[in-house]
């Protein structure tokens, strides 16, 4: 193909005989870019087996597609949500195509658990691996469990897995119970008949960040303390907020550009990487004397404790370096945070949307906890408020985009469309992508009648670790703080529903519908998050 291009590029330089230089070269070079992209289509079309789809000029999660807001023309980050009632009616399947023709890769993208099973869920024989394109942003600071693969996860697996244990749920029971009284407390609840909260995830970030980082990591900071990455401009909270959200500038643009720059928010960005960095350094050097000054029966079993430990071995298979050390610490106390934060928050939107849901969660919570002290056995039977956290994280999945590539020719069993019995072989060949796009399985009414209601009772006799649920995905792969999570949120909700009811804060002459409208919507950082959430809490009689 690129012989016939210059070829033809040679042919049409011949025609336009005496025209200007620049013009014979525009040509010349428009001629190509027609001529690669009509191949590049051609190409792709192959890679996808000809499933209908997109026909785009660029891949919405890379550049420049990312960067242009979702239109018509290009789907944009954002297309996954904002086209969720129509991407999949569409195209007459749960299942679709993403062709572009000028920048990025050829791609699959599904609403179906039986490929989410064949991809994200395949376990050590699926041919499907972490798709390499989209690591540079997972891989900033070290190869890390979301980003691993084959061999190298098993050892992160085998390295981190011993911290996720029944006694570590136990303690985040007990850390998220002492901390929301040091919430009440230092925020100056207590004795208060109404909080107004302008916006929840001032909350909900916090207290999620405090617990993986007293459960995870053995940090001591109290509800007021705002931890400082080594004394510098922003919070541990703050530092993560802003690496998260800049982390396309970092992958892309080198340090000094962002350190040197005139634009504040590249300085920002350099700053808060910095301050991460330094304040990971600071702790693994902390954890590096506590181990070598205790015996080994007196030290912990706390992620930090157990990765420190890796990084100190010689000689073993279970040898980490130091980047990989840094790079799991990163992703624990981001995944750790971020997730649990947004979901908290959303849930506390619907509650506050839905009183008689509301009721019926605090007449549980009255029974079961009444006026004693909560306990980790009292989890299990709060199975109203966890089906509430679960039926906010259907409608917002903050693992939204579970991302594969195939790494040998394959071939999946796609289920025909919905009414049609049985399922079509489809081969996919080695380097195609494929997205499990959980926005588009969460709303799929092939296993969600009326999936735009949010309906808690979905999830009645669902336990916490049922795959039933699969917001924390499926298979070898899926979500290992999945029960810290899901504790912590119970727990966190309980306690809050106990003792105040939870109201939207509308805005003067603003309707309920109209704050839905305002606020109930999604944002896309590294994870799929929610709008501000502004919350009115009055306190129960
Ligand atoms: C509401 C909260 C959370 C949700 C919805 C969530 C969702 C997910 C999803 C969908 C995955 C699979 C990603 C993929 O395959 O590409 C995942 C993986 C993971 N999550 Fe979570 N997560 C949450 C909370 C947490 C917490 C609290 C932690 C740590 C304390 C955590 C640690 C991890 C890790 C380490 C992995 C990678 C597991 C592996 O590949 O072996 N997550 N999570």
């Amino acid at each position: 193909m690129a012989s016939s291009q210059s070829f033809l590029s040679a042919k049409l330089l011949d025609n336009l005989g005496g025209q200007p230089k620049w013009l014979k070269i525009s040509v010349a070079l428009v001629a190509v870019i027609v001529l690669r992209s009509i191949s590049k289509y051609r190409n792709g079309v192959k890679a996808v087996a000809g499933i209908p789809g997109f026909r785009v000029p660029f891949f919405p999660l890379g550049m420049p597609g990312v960067m242009i807001p979702t239109s018509w023309w290009n789907p944009g980050y954002y297309f996954t949500w904002q086209w969720k009632t129509t991407n999949y009616t569409r195209f007459g399947n749960d299942t679709f195509s993403l062709v572009p023709f000028l920048v990025g890769p050829p791609t699959i993208y599904t609403a179906t658990l039986e490929v989410a099973r064949q991809s994200i869920g395949g376990g050590h024989k699926t041919s499907f691996a972490k798709a390499d394109q989209f690591q540079p942003a997972l891989l900033y600071w070290g190869m890390n469990l979301v980003a691993a693969d084959k061999e190298v996860w098993r050892k992160h697996r085998r390295i981190v897995g011993p911290a996720f244990n029944n006694s570590v749920y136990e303690m985040v029971w007990k850390e998220t119970l002492q901390l929301y009284r040091d919430m009440t407390a230092a925020e100056q609840w207590d004795g208060k008949q109404e909080i107004v909260v302008p916006v929840a995830q001032d909350i909900t970030f916090k207290l999620a960040l405090l617990v993986i980082g007293k459960c995870g990591f053995g940090f001591r900071f109290g509800w007021l303390d705002s931890p400082q990455s080594g004394g510098r401009k922003f919070s541990l909270q703050e530092a993560l907020r802003i690496v998260a959200d800049t982390n396309l500038q970092a992958t892309l643009l080198p340090k000094w550009i962002r350190r040197y720059s005139p634009i504040k928010s590249f300085r920002d960005s350099y700053e808060a990487y910095e301050q991460m960095a330094q304040f990971m350094d600071q702790h693994v050097a902390q954890k590096k004397e506590e181990i070598q000054s205790k015996n080994s029966t007196e030290i912990g079993k706390d992620v930090l404790t157990l990765l420190v430990q890796a990084n100190e071995q010689e000689n073993s298979k279970l040898k980490m370096s130091k980047e990989e050390l840094l790079g799991n610490v990163f992703i624990l106390l981001f995944a750790g945070h971020e997730t649990t934060g947004h979901t908290l928050a959303v849930t506390l939107a619907f509650l506050s949307l839905y009183p008689d849901i509301q009721e019926d969660a605090y007449q549980q919570v009255k029974s079961v906890i009444g006026n004693k002290e909560p306990n980790f056995e009292d989890c299990n039977k709060l199975d109203k408020v966890l089906a509430i956290f679960f039926e906010s994280l259907r409608l917002f999945p903050s693992g939204h985009l579970l991302m594969r590539e195939a790494w040998e020719d394959t071939v999946i069993q796609v289920p025909n469309p919905i009414g049609q019995e049985g399922t079509t072989s489809v081969p996919v060949p080695r380097g195609t992508q494929l997205i499990v796009d959980m926005v588009g399985v969460h709303y799929n009414p092939r296993y969600f009648p009326d999936p735009y209601e949010f309906k808690p009772s979905r999830w009645q006799d669902v336990g916490i670790d049922s795959e039933t649920f699969t917001a924390f995905s499926i298979g070898p792969r899926a979500c290992m703080g999945r029960k810290f999570a899901t504790v912590e949120s119970v727990c966190f909700l309980s306690c809050l529903l106990r003792d105040f009811e939870v109201h939207p804060l509308l805005n003067a002459g603003e309707t309920k519908e109209q704050w839905r409208e305002r606020v109930v919507d999604a944002i896309f950082v590294l994870t799929l998050g929610v709008k501000d959430v502004p919350l009115r809490f009055v306190r129960r009689l």
